[in-house]
């Protein structure tokens, strides 16, 4: 046997152990102690929707595999998530090896509800130890837990866990060690589980409950008080509306300084290469095509950081699910279940998760609904379209009372994907005759202080998504636009700036027949073809597309004051309409196709969008023509 062979048969009996439990109870984070992995944690159920991977080595030198799954609060799976777990800790995965053993991790604030789901896998008679997860909070809540008995009821090691604080794992690594891996054993059929009557487990659970669980004092629970006040039928959509206009306020009063230090950077930068090279195509590619394109997108960094700062702050003390509590009214209102809040939220940041974060929906049809308007949402990829316009046309002015005149309308474009998110929703829901509403099942987390690590981590990962974002995609598209806006150079006599005649001259001066009656010349056309790819580079390529069509060296910073020299309000609004709308993101589109398992939804969204984005663009040019003129 070669060496590579013997590794690959060792690698394959690698022992393989399953996290599993209830939906936020702390698999993923105890996932990532166990291995050092990044994968996302936030306090809320349903963050986990698909399997992870990973491996790490016991003190002893003994490697294990081990996977993360969606949380679930029965074997009897009711969501596509939670059949992923179902499937996964049976072996009745195609081509996926069963797992050896269960790390069945609980909440233990909450083991009434926990423990149904550790009864039912353990009738699956795999080897299984209890992870007894933040116990940290129990402690401080006053929640006393007999391990030892709880051990003894249940037949298995009863293992303390704090997952969020480094060496919280400690114990559980200790346990897995004396743990026997024998890969003859195999899980019974899940007809083991359902054959037992819910019923009679739910008695168990009390039994056990009853037996082990103590309270030794009565701390009057804060989160109780919190909610109170925020889930105030009256105080309580107040007090989301007045948070989330707060965070389109700082959005734009926060970046102007680190916004100002990149441009001024990038500027000097591209004058800097600029100076040392002489005058031609090298130059105007490097100059004009990549400092000004590229630096066009960069510059909207601090933004997108610091909506994402608050976003990440309210994901992890465990605001969000009351927000979608709050929500379920009007949610309900127009068809759509609660349990879509998860998703659309996650679209906010990327339509791409949120399209895939609907899979916690239990209803097919809700489901479907939801991932036809999640890009309604406002994407993070939007956000320096809407900067870059909101810069050059709404004047910088203070309202009174603090307001920003900006901050606002950025607000209002974001409520406004919202509102026609809902009335899409409403018309959906009618012409697919769903039936039925759905109670909204919402589990409320505690409340607890986000953990700094965790939110640094999440920016570290927004500035790198899009970082290369910026360095592959945008950067490529950059050069490719540079190109067609350069040749063929301008015939004798020119009366136009050159790119007028270039390749993306003509195309954008043949698309601008389409598009005049809603406002957009050739320039703009031009920057909407490559903007197909990734909204952000529309912004880019009117940086390029504008820089090749002046006459001096305009790089990065002066993109605003240009725009705003050569376009109307009525056209800068219309623009503004078109991007709440138009389906400007091909990814989005595969990965519909990819999870309704049909290309039929990708067309009839990038059909509807289309749609949607022409009439507001029109109404918006013609009227504000109308009132404002030009
Ligand atoms: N105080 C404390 N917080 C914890 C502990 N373990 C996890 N958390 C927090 O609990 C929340 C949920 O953690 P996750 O790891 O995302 O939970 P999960 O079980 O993977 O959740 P799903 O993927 O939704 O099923 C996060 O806010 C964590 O920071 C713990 O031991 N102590
Ligand atoms: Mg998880």
């Amino acid at each position: 046997m070669g060496a590579v062979e013997q590794q690959v048969r060792t690698a394959a009996r690698t022992p393989l152990i399953a996290l599993l439990g209830n939906p936020n109870c702390g698999k993923t984070a105890l996932f990532n102690r166990l291995t050092g992995s990044r994968q996302k944690v936030a306090n809320y159920a349903g963050v986990t929707i698909e399997r992870k991977e990973g491996s790490f080595i016991l003190p002893s030198g003994k490697p294990l595999r081990v996977l993360d799954l969606p949380g679930a609060y029965s074997l009897s799976a009711h969501t596509p998530d939670e059949a992923i777990t179902r499937d996964v800790v049976a072996g009745l995965r195609a081509g996926e090896q069963a797992p050896d053993a269960v790390v069945c991790v609980v909440n233990a604030t909450n083991l009434r509800l926990n423990l149904r789901l550790v009864l039912e896998i353990q009738r699956l008679g795999l080897p299984m130890v209890l992870a007894l997860n933040m116990v940290d909070v129990a402690k401080k809540r006053g929640i006393e837990i007999d391990t030892a008995r709880l051990s003894q009821e249940l037949g298995m090691p009863v293992i303390e866990t704090v997952a969020v604080q480094a060496g919280g794992e400690k114990a559980l690594l200790a346990a897995l060690a004396a743990m026997p891996f024998d890969h003859a054993v195999k899980a019974q059929p899940l007809s083991a589980i359902d054959a037992v009557p819910v019923q009679q487990t739910q008695r168990e659970v009390r039994r056990i409950i009853d037996a082990t669980v103590s309270f030794d004092k009565d701390t009057g629970n804060l989160s109780e008080q919190i909610d109170a006040v925020v889930l105030h039928p009256l105080a309580g959509p107040v007090i989301l509306a007045v948070l989330m206009f707060l965070v389109f306020q700082a959005v734009f009063s926060w970046a102007a300084v680190p916004m100002d230090l990149i441009k001024g950077g990038v500027e000097h930068l591209g004058v800097l290469v600029g100076q040392g090279m002489s005058e031609g195509p090298l130059r105007s590619l490097i100059v004009e095509g990549i400092f000004g394109g590229v630096g066009s997108v960069l510059v909207f960094l601090p933004q997108i950081l610091i909506l994402f700062f608050f976003i990440l702050i309210l994901e992890d003390c465990g605001y969000l699910p009351r927000a979608a509590f709050l929500l379920d009214r009007m949610m309900g209102g127009v068809g759509l279940s609660g349990r879509a809040f998860i998703p659309l939220l996650s679209s906010f940041a990327c339509a791409i998760p949120g399209v895939m974060a609907a899979r916690t929906i239990q209803n097919p049809r809700d489901r479907l609904v939801t991932i036809m308007i999640a890009p309604l949402m406002t994407c993070s990829a939007r956000l320096p379209v809407y900067a870059l316009i909101i810069a050059a046309f709404i004047p910088d002015r203070k309202l009174g009372a603090g307001i920003n005149l900006q901050g606002l309308v950025l607000f209002i474009l974001y409520a406004a994907g919202i509102v026609s998110a809902m009335g899409v929703a409403w018309f959906f829901k009618r012409s697919l005759k769903a039936r039925g509403q759905h109670p909204l099942m919402l589990e409320l987390p505690a409340y607890h202080w986000p953990h700094l690590q965790n939110l640094a981590l999440g920016l570290w990962e927004r500035a790198k998504i899009f970082l290369m974002r910026v360095g592959t995609v945008i950067l490529t598209l950059m050069i490719l636009i540079w190109f067609l806006s350069s040749f063929p150079g301008a015939p004798e006599g020119a009366t136009h700036p050159p790119i007028y005649y270039s390749v993306a001259g003509m195309l954008g001066r043949a698309l601008s027949v389409i598009f005049a009656p809603i406002g957009f010349g050739w320039q703009i056309c031009i920057a909407l073809v490559p903007g197909m790819a990734a909204r952000e580079v529309a912004v880019g390529a009117l940086g390029t597309v504008y820089a090749l069509s002046a006459s001096g060296d305009d790089v990065a910073g002066s993109l605003a004051p240009l725009i705003a020299a050569s376009w109307t309000l009525p056209t800068a609004l219309s623009l503004l309409a078109w991007y709440v709308f138009a389906p400007q993101c091909l990814s989005t589109l595969s990965v519909v196709r990819r999870e309704t398992g049909s290309a039929r939804y990708a067309w009839l969204m990038a059909g509807y969008m289309f749609a949607l984005a022409y009439a507001a663009s029109f109404i918006t040019y013609q009227v504000a023509r109308h009132f404002l003129g030009g």
